[in-house]
C-alpha cells in the first residue's frame, strides 16, 4: 500500500500529516459541533454507529430506553440526531408541520411516486390527506367491517380450529399477519390473497423485500441499499409490476365500494385532480405495509402477555362473556367498542409492544427549537423512538410491567399519561388508519377468546426485538388451543 504512493512520489511523512489533519478535523467537528453541547455518549459526538448497530442487531429501542435513564429526557444519538421522551418536546415536534419528516422517508416512495406518509413536503401531504383520508372515515369503516369479519377473523378462525385441532401448535403470529393482509389485500389490493387457504403467494415475498429494503436505507445509504440488496430490490420492483389491477378496476361497471375504489375516485377539490395510477400503486403499497404487521403484531402479543398475566386474562374473559353470552352470537363491532377492560389491554399492549419500533426522523425548522432548556440548531434530526418514549420511567411507573389497570384510574391521571401515549403519533402525521386499526384488533380479539382458550408452548423465545415493529426473536408466537364449549 505505501509502496504504491511512494510509486507516485507521495512520502510516508506526508500521508500521515494528511491523516494527522484529517484525523484533528473531525475531533474538532465532533467538539464544536451542533449538538455537542446535548447530553449523550462521548462516541455520538463523532458519529452515529452505535445507533445504527442498535438498528442491525434489533435492540436499538432499549439501548436508547437505557441511555435516556443515564442522560435523561433529551439524548445526543449522533453529531446531528438527538431523541427526546418529555410529553412537552414531543408535543412541540409532532403537533405541526415545521418539523418535516427526515431524509429516511424517501425510501418509502413507491411506483416513482410519493404517498401520503412517505411525503416530507407539507403542501403535498395536505392534498394526498385530503384525498385519502375519507377512505378511513367512519362511514367507509361501517363499511369495512363486514369485510374484516367474513375475509378476516371468520377465516383466522376456521384456520386455527383446523391447524390447532388435537393440541397441535399454531404459530399465532403467523396466522394473524396472513389474516391482517388478507383484510387489507382484500380492501386495498382487489381481491384477497388467500394467504389463510394457502399459506404462502408472492406478496409476503415482496412485502419481505420492501420491508428489508426500508431498513438497508436506513443502516446503509437509500441510494447504495438497492445496488448492494438486490434480492430485495428486485421483490420490490416485482410488487410495483404486479399492481396491474387498477386499470382493470377503472373499467369495472358496478365496483366494490373499498378502499382501491376511494383511491380511484379521489379528487382533489382545489384542482380536481385525481391520482395518477403510480401514485395509487404507491398508496397500495403503503397501506399494505402499514396496515397489516402492525394490527396482528398488537393482537399477537395482547395475547401472549395475557398468558402471561392470568389475572389480565380472566378479568378480560369475564368481560367479555358477560357482552357476549352465548357462543353462537354473531360479534359486531358495536356491541364490543365500549368495553372498558378491553380498551384497557389494548392500550397497554400498543404502549408496552408497539409495533412501530424505528425512529421517525424529524427535521428542526431553520429557527432552531427549544428543547429541554437546550437549544437545538437549524437542520438537526429528533428521532421520535415512541418504543423508547413508552418505556421511559419518567413517563410511566413501572414502566415494563404489563398493568392496563393503569387507564382505569381517575380521567385527570389517564389524561396524564395519554401526553406520552404515542403508538400511533401525533399531529398531523398521525396514523391514517388508527380507526380501521382499532376495529380489526377489537373484533378479532374478542372473538379469538370468546371462542379458544390459548395456552403459550414452553421454551420459546418472546424476548421483544425491534424489527419495523416490537417482533418476538423467534420470529414466531407458538400457542395451544381448545375450543370453549360455553
Ligand atoms: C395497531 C396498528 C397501527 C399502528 C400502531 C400504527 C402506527 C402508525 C404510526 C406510528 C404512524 C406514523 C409514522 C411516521 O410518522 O412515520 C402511522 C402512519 C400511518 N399509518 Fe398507521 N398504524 C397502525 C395501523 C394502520 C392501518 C391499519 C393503516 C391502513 C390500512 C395505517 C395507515 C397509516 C398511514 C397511511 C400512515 C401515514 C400518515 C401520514 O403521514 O399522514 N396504519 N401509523
Amino acid at each position: 500500500m505505501w509502496s504504491l504512493f511512494e510509486s507516485y512520489g507521495i512520502s510516508t511523512e506526508a500521508l500521515l500529516a494528511v491523516a494527522g489533519v484529517f484525523a484533528a478535523y473531525q475531533v474538532v467537528k465532533g467538539l464544536t459541533g451542533p449538538l455537542a453541547h446535548v447530553p449523550g455518549p462521548w462516541h455520538t459526538k463523532f458519529t452515529r454507529l452505535a445507533h445504527l448497530i442498535g438498528v442491525a442487531r434489533a435492540s436499538v429501542w432499549w439501548d436508547v430506553v437505557e441511555l435516556h435513564r443515564i442522560y435523561g429526557p433529551i439524548v445526543r444519538l449522533g453529531p446531528n440526531s438527538l431523541s427526546v421522551t418529555d410529553p412537552k418536546s414531543l408535543d412541540i415536534v409532532l403537533s405541526t408541520h415545521d418539523f418535516r419528516k427526515g431524509e429516511l422517508y424517501q425510501s418509502f416512495r413507491f411506483a416513482g411516486e410519493h404517498n401520503v406518509a412517505s411525503t416530507r413536503d407539507p403542501e403535498l401531504h395536505k392534498t394526498l390527506k385530503k384525498m385519502v383520508a375519507p377512505v378511513f372515515s367512519t362511514v367507509s369503516m361501517q363499511n369495512l367491517e363486514p369485510l374484516i369479519l367474513e375475509l378476516g377473523v371468520q377465516r383466522a378462525v376456521n384456520y386455527l380450529e383446523k391447524n390447532g385441532a388435537n393440541g397441535a401448535p399454531v404459530d399465532l403470529l403467523k396466522t394473524m399477519m396472513h389474516m391482517t393482509l388478507d383484510v387489507i389485500g382484500a380492501i386495498a389490493f382487489g381481491g384477497p390473497f388467500n394467504l389463510l387457504d394457502v399459506e404462502s403467494v408472492p406478496v409476503t415475498e415482496w412485502l419481505h423485500g420492501i420491508t428489508m429494503l426500508g431498513i438497508c436505507r436506513l443502516v446503509f445509504d437509500a441510494t447504495l441499499a438497492p445496488l448492494i440488496f438486490r434480492k430485495f430490490h428486485r421483490e420490490e420492483r416485482e410488487f410495483v409490476q404486479a399492481i396491474d389491477m387498477i386499470e382493470k378496476r377503472r373499467k369495472m361497471l358496478n365496483p366494490p365500494k373499498d378502499i382501491l375504489q376511494a383511491l380511484i375516485e379521489a379528487v382533489d377539490e382545489d384542482t380536481g385532480t385525481s391520482l395518477s395510477t403510480e401514485a395509487i400503486a404507491s398508496h397500495i403499497i403503503v397501506l399494505l405495509v402499514a396496515g397489516s404487521d402492525t394490527t396482528a403484531l398488537t393482537v399477537t402479543w395482547t395475547i401472549v402477555l395475557l398468558l402471561q398475566n392470568p389475572h389480565c386474562m380472566k378479568r378480560l374473559v369475564e368481560e367479555i362473556d358477560e357482552a357476549i353470552p352465548s357462543l353462537d352470537e354473531p360479534i359486531t363491532h358495536a356491541k364490543i367498542q365500549s368495553l372498558m377492560y378491553l380498551n384497557a389491554v389494548l392500550t397497554e399492549t400498543l404502549r408496552l409492544r408497539s409495533p412501530a419500533a424505528l425512529e421517525l426522523p424529524r427535521v428542526v425548522p431553520p429557527k432552531g427549537v427549544t428543547l429541554n432548556n437546550l437549544f437545538i440548531p437549524g437542520g438537526a434530526e429528533v428521532n421520535v423512538m415512541i418504543t423508547t418514549i413508552m418505556q421511559d420511567e419518567r413517563n410511566f411507573e413501572r414502566p415494563t410491567e404489563y398493568d392496563p389497570e393503569r387507564w382505569l384510574g381517575p380521567s385527570e391521571q389517564v389524561n396524564e399519561l395519554k401526553r406520552a401515549w404515542v403508538p400511533f403519533s401525533a399531529g398531523p402525521r398521525v396514523c391514517l388508519g388508527r380507526a380501521m386499526a382499532w376495529v380489526e384488533m377489537r373484533v378479532t380479539l374478542v372473538t379469538l377468546l370468546r371462542k379458544f382458550e390459548f395456552a403459550l408452548v414452553p421454551g420459546q423465545d418472546l424476548t421483544p426485538k425491534s424489527r419495523l415493529g416490537l417482533e418476538p426473536a423467534s420470529g414466531k408466537a407458538m400457542v395451544t388451543l381448545s375450543k370453549r364449549t360455553a
